[in-house]
């Protein structure tokens, strides 16, 4: 019988007697030590202990960005992590958008992230030909700190009342006078959000704005920035028109405001202090979109569950009776807040929000793993998949408002419900936009019943700068006979 020891010798043999190779038999004794001893053990304990204390998948390590991972053909970059969360868990390493990033859906994670304030600059590069190199989304942990204190007092519940009122005064004129008439909701609440927003931020009422043309412009500087740094295809020949009449209507609402004279001892607004900090570039004008969509989405809920509509009406004339609302009534609204919630949770505007991490760190994920991040690690969270997740929501699909009911909520695992973001850079402006959001659905549903004027199938979501409608969101509103 022949070994593999005797062929192994006779080799050696040979090599050692041919005058040119004779330093081999060092070199193979080498090779077999790796071969043979090395390399199984590392497999062994690097498969058990270190891929597990990363809590990474070892595929996810591996593994290239293939061309099916393709942002545009996935629909949007969430799409794509949702796709990668499905096929990897709930750490997915990624070279998109940026070298060094991970994207996480774990509350664990969220909890460790909570007192950390900086945010990845590279990932909001897109702004800057906008807000400029330094705006506040990128401000560290220790500057936004001090500006949101001085902000705070600025995100109360201003006089957006009449702003609603007027809005919803209009549509029953149209509804009383014209047989088949449509609303386009989310074009609609955009001049709601628009109005209202800058009403909060500056005091200054928006009259003359031609709203349709602000709207384009928006459209085509903000979602051509966005889409650009994600690689999805966009047209800019409308960019620098757009973005001239979008900083026109900035220096506009600047000016009026300078004009008006600033007055140091009264309350101040959010451009007050953007004034007086001599840096009105650093604000945040587009944060109008989340509130344009969270209404339309909140209706579009309600034409698709009768009982919810019905059971929101019934409240609402309970509480209201037959008055317009004060944000007293809104407060005593509890039904409300639940759907509004839970529309939130099902439609969140945002996509992602993200964390620089300056210094390394080991998290313990929630089963009990450890995920070591690198200094210069961007975390992103990426907010639907938090929603969508069975281990937070039971049946995570259903739209049901009931479990934001007192009871039910308190079995929410902190931070899974997460569309203001969370921690340090938490939206500062969280409670006047559900306040803002409920002001116009109970005005919205004290006068009309709410019905879908398009096919449900029709209804889109579409990742633009925020999770928008692609074909809008059509309602109809039929007069409530009271
Ligand atoms: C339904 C409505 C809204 C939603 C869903 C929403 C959501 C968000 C989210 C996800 C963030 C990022 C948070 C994070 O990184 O953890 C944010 C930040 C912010 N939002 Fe909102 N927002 C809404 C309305 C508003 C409104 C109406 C305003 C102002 C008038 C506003 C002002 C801001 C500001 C200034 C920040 C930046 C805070 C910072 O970087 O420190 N938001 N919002």
């Amino acid at each position: 019988m022949t070994y593999f020891s005797d062929i192994y010798f006779d080799y050696l043999d040979y090599l050692t007697h041919s005058p040119y190779l004779s330093y081999l038999p060092y070199l193979s004794y080498f090779f077999v030590l790796i071969l043979c001893i090395i390399l199984p053990s590392y497999l062994f304990f690097y498969d058990k202990f270190i891929f597990a204390k990363k809590n990474l998948p070892p595929s996810s390590l591996k593994r290239e960005i293939k061309e099916e991972d393709d942002i545009s053909s996935s629909g949007g970059f969430v799409a794509l992590l949702r796709k990668l969360h499905a096929k990897q868990g709930p750490v997915v390493l990624s070279k998109i958008p940026l070298e060094n990033t991970i994207s996480v859906v774990d509350t664990a994670i969220i909890k460790e992230s909570l007192h950390n304030g900086d945010r990845p600059r590279d990932l909001f590069k897109f702004l800057e030909p906008i807000f400029g190199e330094d705006n506040l989304q990128v401000f560290d942990t220790e500057r936004s700190q001090r500006f949101r204190k001085l902000t705070g007092s600025a995100f109360g519940n201003q006089r957006i009342r009449n702003i609603a009122i007027n809005l919803v005064n209009r549509w029953e004129k149209i509804f009383n006078t014209q047989e088949n008439a449509i609303i386009k909701m989310q074009q609609e609440c955009g001049e709601f959000s628009l109005r209202i927003t800058a009403y909060s931020i500056s005091g200054v009422q928006l009259q003359d704005l031609d709203f349709q043309k602000f709207r384009k412009a928006y459209d085509a500087i903000l979602n051509n920035v966005y889409d650009r740094q994600f690689g999805i295809a966009s047209d800019d020949k409308d960019f620098q028109s757009g973005f001239d009449f979008y900083n026109n209507i900035l220096n506009k609402l600047i000016n009026t405001k300078i004009n008006s004279g600033y007055q140091e001892n009264k309350v101040k607004d959010f451009l007050d202090i953007l004034i007086s900090e001599n840096n009105p570039d650093t604000g945040e004008p587009f944060s109008y979109e989340m509130v344009r969509v969270a209404i339309p989405f909140t209706l579009f809920s309600l034409t698709q569950y009768p009982d919810i509509q019905k059971k929101l009406h019934e409240e609402i004339d309970q509480v209201l009776e037959g008055r317009f609302p004060t944000f007293e009534d809104l407060s005593k609204m509890n039904y409300l807040t639940q759907v509004i919630k839970e529309s939130l949770r099902l439609h969140p505007p945002g996509s992602f929000c993200a964390r620089l991490f300056k210094s390394s760190n080991l998290f313990k994920s929630s089963s009990d793993e450890e995920l070591s991040i690198t200094s210069g690690t961007a975390i992103l969270y990426p907010i639907p998949l938090y929603h969508e997740n069975p281990e937070y929501f039971d049946d995570p699909l259903t739209f049901n408002p009931s479990r934001f009911s007192p009871e039910n909520s308190k079995k929410i695992k902190p931070n899974a419900w997460c569309p203001f973001g969370f921690g340090a850079r938490l939206c500062p402006a969280d409670k006047m936009a559900m306040m803002d959001v409920k002001l116009l659905i109970s005005l919205i549903l004290q006068k009309f019943t709410v019905e879908l004027a398009m096919k449900v199938e029709d209804v889109i979501k579409e990742e633009r700068f925020v999770n928008i409608s692609k074909n809008d969101i059509l309602v109809k509103l039929i007069p409530r006979n009271m």
